[in-house]
């Protein structure tokens, strides 16, 4: 019998993939149905593989959608519709850094100034990325992170909109996210060079909008941070970095942990916050709130909500006017996708 339904986009690997096995290692993996979407039909199966070896009564199932394309996200909504009649969690996980560039020079000045701890926490100052452009023609990293995922939450409104029912939506974002990487006038962050942070910031605006949308009609949306966690896409960050190099400099970076609780450095410890979220009753949850997966210096992974920061709150009222266009972008009544696409 199928109690909840989980949905987890980008579960072949790393904190994705850490949530799975964690759920269905749980007191609560009774009666879990888990629904991994994936682009990567090889690896989606490779992953349930895994999953069922460690947990063979599991119900694992496969989901192709490649959170870039648009007509991916829309056949997968069809599909979803077709094979449940709801869905209780909706993990919004998938994302890219293509094309990383990293500034070994500010690394070096960032470690001797005050703002190193900042540095280590967020990577603030010492990463940019090259964008591309997808068939659709929207920008790769707004596409991937944040636009697909929007699309997937309004094409599933049936299965997460029901009368007497709650669901939960739950964006895996960043510390890396950043108001000032962020422009309503350039809301794809096309002109700039950090369209990660940028894309995570809007995640983080978009799960607020979502609340005072939505929470009457029973969906609660939240953002988690991570940590910083190794896996493919902080393995691509330093590419002439074999993974071997990391393993050798692990010591050094548990050394980090005395002074900054965010290196949480794998994916079952990243996941952290993800699977706090699934224990939580989303009425009681703080929309404004953040949260954080993080770790000790003796490897205790716990979570912590997190105020969004003074700054970036009082950016955010005063910002209201200028933030009030992209929500009118992403919510007008009545809305049609070629109006979402079009305006953008
Ligand atoms: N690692 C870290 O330190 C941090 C990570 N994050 C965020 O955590 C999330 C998971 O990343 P992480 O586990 O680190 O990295 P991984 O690269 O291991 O996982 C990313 C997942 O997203 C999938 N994905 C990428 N593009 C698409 C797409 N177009 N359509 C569908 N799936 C896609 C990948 O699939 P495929 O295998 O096919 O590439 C993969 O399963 C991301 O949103 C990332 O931004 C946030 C803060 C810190
Ligand atoms: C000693 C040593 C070699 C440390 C690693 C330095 C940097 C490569 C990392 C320090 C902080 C890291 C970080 C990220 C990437 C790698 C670092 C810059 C992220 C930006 C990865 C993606 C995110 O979403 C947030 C991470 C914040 C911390």
């Amino acid at each position: 019998m199928i109690n909840k339904v989980v949905l987890v986009t980008g579960a072949n690997s790393g904190i994705g993939l850490a949530l799975c096995e964690r759920l269905l290692g749980s007191q609560d993996a009774e009666g879990l149905h888990l629904c991994l979407a994936c682009r990567n039909m090889r690896r989606a199966h490779a992953a349930r593989s895994a999953l069922l070896g460690a947990h063979p009564a599991a119900q694992v199932t496969l989901l192709q959608m490649d959170t870039s394309s648009i007509s991916s996200v829309l056949s997968a909504a069809r599909e979803l519709q077709l094979r449940f009649n709801r869905l209780d969690y909706v993990y919004l996980n998938a994302g890219i850094m293509p094309n990383p560039q990293f500034d070994l020079k500010a690394f070096f000045r960032g470690l001797f100034s005050s703002s190193v701890i900042t540095m280590f926490a967020t990577g603030e100052g010492i990463l940019t990325q090259k964008d591309g452009v997808t068939p659709d023609g929207l920008q790769e990293v707004f596409a991937t992170n944040l636009f697909g995922h929007f699309l997937l939450v309004r094409e599933l409104e049936p299965l997460i909109c029901q009368p007497g029912q709650t669901s939960q939506l739950i964006w895996t974002s960043s510390s890396n996210a950043r108001r000032s990487a962020f422009s309503v006038e350039d809301v794809q962050h096309r002109k700039g060079s950090e369209p990660y942070s940028s894309s995570k910031y809007a995640s983080d605006l978009l799960s607020l909008a979502i609340n005072t949308r939505y929470n009457k009609l029973g969906l609660y949306s939240s953002v988690i941070c991570p940590g910083f966690v190794m896996t493919n896409l902080t393995y691509g960050i330093l590419p002439s970095f074999p993974a071997f190099l990391w393993t050798l400099l692990m010591p050094l970076l548990w050394l980090i942990r005395v002074f900054t609780n965010t290196f949480t450095l794998t994916p079952y410890n990243g996941a952290e916050a993800l699977v706090w979220l699934f224990n939580q009753k989303p009425e009681r949850l703080d929309p404004r709130a953040k949260y954080h997966s993080l770790t000790s210096v003796l490897g205790h992974s716990y979570t912590q909500p997190r105020q969004v920061s003074p700054i970036t709150l009082s950016t955010f009222r005063c910002a209201s006017n200028d933030v009030a266009p992209f929500f009118l972008i992403l919510f007008p009544d009545g809305c049609r996708l070629g109006h979402v696409t079009g305006a953008l």
